[in-house]
């Protein structure tokens, strides 16, 4: 780098800041004795004034493509159809040699079917014992409501000695049931619990011919902060269980077989969040008010409530008092009644245009009626596509397509009818739709466990960050768990189809996306080590010409650092693509390992994507998908990292009149403003994408992110273009590659890098050790972009975890929110 080159700003962007001093890195945070919120600066990258300056050198100190320094030691292979001859390679002498493509369909038509059994049977929980209701004279009735359940799954322990305990407990949840399904009031249910109570108590200091009831505490459990759980009765066998740590893996599995056996009779509202209210399991336990913390199963009373949690931290909620939201099967009357209102209310005065003041981007999910699996559509709601109730309705027709035709009844989750327009942008945004003869059936509100993944991706309400702690723990555990060692699939996935079986052995699951499961397998005639990924039938009804444009692009392309494609086959309604196998996970995985990337890797990171995107671009594709998860890391022989673009399934080739992409699709931490805007876009969402992820890699967490989780606040802040390099987090990056970022997370898209230019920047270009001159250049122009706001401080575990801000990037991965792909 020649220390004499110069470098200048050609807008007086940073005249209005006073020099400040170099390497003071804290982008005038002031740090108030520890104490929270900390001010920060935050960078507009929006409106016209944001135009980026670039720098303008009056010596260009490199006069060929100044990046293919980067892996320079190393003989360079050139990859076929590869456009840019400078193209680095050193990671390309670690390609495995590639069989010619045999694009042959092989349609088979012997099914292979996997089954799931997931009995557990756990003793001690008595909602499955016998019911008695009898003992404290409850009605024929409640005890016809334990009658039509689901067989028990366990049952008390000595049932036939201790009568009166199993009655009792039995009795509880009989009332309990009642009290939900008829709506009773909370006076006869807290009557009823009283009686038991004193049953209870009766029983623990009645006659010593019963020492088996003294052993045995009656507990109640509930789970951290979700009022909506009226507990969970177990009875604690004193000389069974005699340390903490079986009785919370007990709890757990007792938690999820409640869920799974008890939902359909009495819950509808919390059918999603159940099984994910305790997303890592139960670590720790608190009493009731939340005081203690129980850390011996001795400290436990008889009768009381005890609350189970997964972190440390205890939410106050009236657990005693928790109730299941009403609702009743006669919902569709409701809506009529409702509906009817309104349509008279309509043929009077008809208003003009609709109120729209609350609507915001959000992409809601409409399961369509009729037999589980059902399809579920997703639908981007914004100031464009939803000005009136009417016209979202029209919408969903078209993308949900009812057998019976037009959409006439929408109802959430929790049984509430959308009448509104403002009903789309409510707590819940997750839709069941009904034509105007379909009839409701009881379930239709509840998620089956095959459609969670699609409703919980992306959504933003209460039942996505449930669902969402569902998915994610279940990705994560698989991951770590097999890259621990080396894992064969359990059971039911240990074989591929026949035709597959023959040339492939399956070694071990690799990677789970939101359609697709990769294992790790090996030709069984030249052993060669492959990744085989599986798109199952439930994920390809519908959508076989999204994965059809995946295949035709993956043929298309031969890139050093964009996994190959080797060979594909259709199969029994699934596909299964055979690809270059990458061992070292994706760096989504290795992110949450080093927590940070240093400067010196992230360069080399962002010339292999910068680069892979410029020969994708240069085809006319736009890749749509660019984020952690699908960057697969590779290492050099010098042991340098690199990473190689996966993921295809929503790439979309630009139309050849120079027309624009429309399809809102993407994960929504990474998507661009331009596609939430449906202004059409090109090849530039990719570039935006780049910019985010080299933004996360640097201080491990994204640019762009919700306070709650919420779609609606992650949409505005990455619309606004706003975001910040926060202290103490950033302190220590370089000002030239914040400048990067600026380029890269530019609102504007026409004024945003291209590829060619990512790769030409000054930082990638130097591998990140700059001169001081461009460096200090860089601080002023950053600082120029900046103004000063409040923020929070969060910690890193908040955007570290896939069920925080990171998995809004990956859940709705994948998955095309309304319309079709283009072309
Ligand atoms: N060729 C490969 N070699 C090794 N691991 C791979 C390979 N392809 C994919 N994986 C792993 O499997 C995961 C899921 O794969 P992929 O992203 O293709 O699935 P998907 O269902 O299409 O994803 P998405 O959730 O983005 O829709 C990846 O995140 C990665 O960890």
């Amino acid at each position: 780098m020649p220390q004499t080159s110069t470098w200048e700003i050609d807008e007086a962007s940073a005249s209005t800041h006073g020099p400040s001093t170099p390497g003071s890195g804290n982008n005038g945070i002031m740090n108030g004795a520890n104490t929270l919120p900390r001010v920060t600066k935050r960078c507009s990258t929006s409106g016209k004034t944001s135009n980026i300056p670039r720098f303008k050198r009056p010596h260009p100190p490199h006069t060929s493509r100044p990046h293919s320094a980067i892996l320079s030691s190393s003989p360079a292979v050139h990859r076929k159809n590869s456009p840019s001859t400078s193209t680095p390679t050193s990671f390309a002498n670690r390609r495995l040699s590639q069989q010619p493509h045999q694009h042959a369909h092989s349609h088979i038509n012997q099914f292979h079917t996997y089954n799931h059994h997931n009995n557990h049977h756990t003793p001690v929980i008595e909602e499955h014992t016998t019911p008695r209701a009898s003992v404290l004279n409850l009605n024929q009735a409640h005890q016809n409501v334990f009658s039509t359940r689901t067989p028990p799954f366990g049952s008390m322990p000595n049932s036939g000695t201790n009568t009166a305990e199993a009655s009792m407990t039995s009795s509880v949840c009989a009332m309990e049931t009642e009290g939900t399904a008829t709506g009773n009031s909370g006076d006869e249910l807290a009557e009823s619990r009283d009686m038991v109570s004193e049953m209870q108590r009766r029983c623990r200091i009645g006659p010593s011919g019963y020492p088996h009831l003294l052993k045995a505490k009656r507990l109640r459990f509930y789970r951290n902060g979700d009022q909506y759980f009226k507990g969970l009765q177990y009875a604690l066998q004193c000389d069974r269980v005699k340390s903490m740590q079986p009785l919370m893996e007990e709890l757990m599995k007792v938690l999820n077989n409640y869920n799974v056996s008890f939902l359909i009779f009495i819950r509808f509202q919390t059918a999603i969040c159940d099984s994910t209210a305790l997303p890592h399991g139960i670590r720790h336990i608190f009493t009731i008010d939340g005081a203690y913390r129980i850390t011996s199963v001795d400290q436990f009373e008889d009768g009381g409530g005890y609350v189970c949690s997964s972190t440390d931290a205890f939410k106050p909620v009236d657990y005693s008092r928790a109730a299941e939201p009403s609702w009743r099967l006669t919902l569709a009357n409701r809506y009529n009644r409702h509906l009817e209102t309104k349509k008279l209310a309509l043929s009077v005065v008809e208003p003009a245009h609709e109120n729209t003041d609350f609507v915001f981007p959000r992409i809601i999910k409409v399961i369509r009626n009729g037999v589980k699996p059902r399809r579920i559509s997703r639908h981007l709601l914004n100031k464009k596509t939803a000005k009136s109730f009417d016209q979202v309705l029209r919408e969903l027709t078209s993308i949900v397509k009812l057998d019976s035709g037009a959409i006439r009844k929408l109802f959430t989750l929790s049984g509430r009818p959308v009448l509104t327009l403002q009903d789309f942008f409510r707590e819940d945004d997750v839709f069941v739709a009904y034509g105007g003869n379909d009839k409701m059936a009881a379930d239709d509100l509840l998620v089956a466990s095959e459609e969670h993944k699609s409703v919980g991706a992306g959504s933003s309400s209460k039942i996505r960050r449930t669902s969402r702690r569902s998915t994610m723990p279940n990705r994560n555990e698989s991951l770590r768990h097999d890259r621990s060692g080396s894992v064969i699939p359990d059971q039911d996935q240990q074989r591929l189809p026949p035709l597959l079986d023959e040339k492939f052995k399956l070694v071990r699951l690799i990677g789970d996306g939101n359609t697709a499961v990769v294992y790790e397998v090996v030709d069984k005639i030249n052993q060669d080590r492959r990744a085989m990924k599986v798109i199952a039938r439930e994920n390809v009804i519908g959508k076989e010409h999204l994965i059809e444009m995946e295949l035709a692009i993956l043929q298309k392309i031969d890139h050093t650092f964009i996994v190959q494609l080797y060979d594909h086959w259709f199969v029994d309604d699934s596909y299964y693509l055979s690809l270059e196998l990458i061992e070292m996970g994706d760096l989504f995985e290795h992110l949450r390992r080093v927590r940070r990337v240093p400067e010196r890797d992230a360069v080399r990171m962002m010339t292999c994507l910068g680069q892979a995107l410029e020969y994708i671009h240069e085809l006319g594709i736009v890749h749509r998908d660019v984020k952690l998860e699908n960057l697969l890391i590779v290492k050099d022989e010098y042991g340098e990292l690199g990473v190689k673009l996966a993921d295809f399934g929503l790439a979309a080739e630009m139309p050849k009149d120079f027309g624009v992409l429309s399809t809102i699709c993407g994960t929504p931490t990474y998507v661009a403003p331009e596609v939430l805007n449906k202004t059409g876009y090109g090849c530039k969402v990719d570039i935006w994408a780049a910019g985010v992820i080299l933004y996360a890699i640097l201080v491990g967490f994204p640019p762009f992110q919700s306070s709650d989780g919420s779609e609606q606040d992650l949409f505005s802040a990455i619309m606004s273009g706003e975001f910040s390099f926060p202290s103490p987090s950033w302190d220590d990056v370089s000002w030239s590659v914040r400048h990067l970022i600026l380029c890269l997370i530019h609102t504007d898209a026409f004024h945003r890098y291209s590829a060619g230019e990512l790769l030409n920047d000054e930082w990638m270009v130097n591998l990140g050790d700059v001169d001081p001159e461009y460096e200090d250049w860089a601080r002023l122009f950053v600082q120029s972009r900046m103004h000063v706001e409040e923020e929070q401080e969060t910690p890193y575990e908040y955007y570290t975890s896939r069920r925080t801000s990171m998995d809004e990037l990956s859940e709705s991965a994948g998955v095309e929110f309304s319309f079709s792909r283009e072309g």
